[in-house]
């Protein structure tokens, strides 16, 4: 099974890039996290809803068939380290594929948001699109280090 990010946005500034792989190849080869970026609807004139819609149709084509879907969102569930980890228990034990939904910068379309098994918050703040997968990465990471036992996380 994998931990797959879909996530608008293929050009992001080098340190988010940098940052984001720094977390990803720590990932065991049994459990590997990976990115899927798709491109951002280019934003000329166009609506929030359009740009969304058309952004979905390339975050639905990133998802594996059958995949559990995790949509990070500033309005979903709050999880403190030690839930995430116990959440990441949960969803590793039916073997599906796990992919984490990240919206550009006008946010995830609303279909596609109905579409998710949860949500997760990362922070109450809105927080942006570049920044989402390097935090979520490592947030993952460190659930991932509190389940087996590795000593990056402490309590
Ligand atoms: C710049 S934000 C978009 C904000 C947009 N106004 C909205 O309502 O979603 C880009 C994406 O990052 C993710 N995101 C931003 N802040 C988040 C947070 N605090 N927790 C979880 N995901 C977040 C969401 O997937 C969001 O679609």
């Amino acid at each position: 099974m994998r931990l797959l990010i879909a996530a608008v946005g293929q050009k992001q500034p080098a340190w988010a890039d940098l940052a984001y792989e720094d977390f990803a190849k720590r990932f065991p080869a049994e459990l590997p996290l990976l990115l899927k970026a798709v491109k951002a609807e280019p934003r000329g004139g166009k609506s929030a809803e359009q740009l969304m819609a058309a952004e979905a149709v390339r975050l639905e084509a990133a998802v594996p068939k059958g995949a559990r879907r995790v949509v990070l969102d500033e309005r979903g569930t709050r999880m403190t380290t030690t839930e995430l980890a116990r959440r990441l228990e949960f969803w590793l034990g039916d073997g599906r594929d796990l992919v984490f939904l990240v919206g550009g910068p006008d946010g995830l379309d609303p279909a596609l948001k109905a579409t998710a098994d949860e949500t997760l918050r990362l922070s109450d703040l809105t927080l942006p699109h570049a920044f989402v997968r390097v935090f979520l990465a490592e947030a993952l990471y460190r659930a991932w280090s509190l389940r087996n036992g590795h000593p990056y996380h402490r309590e």
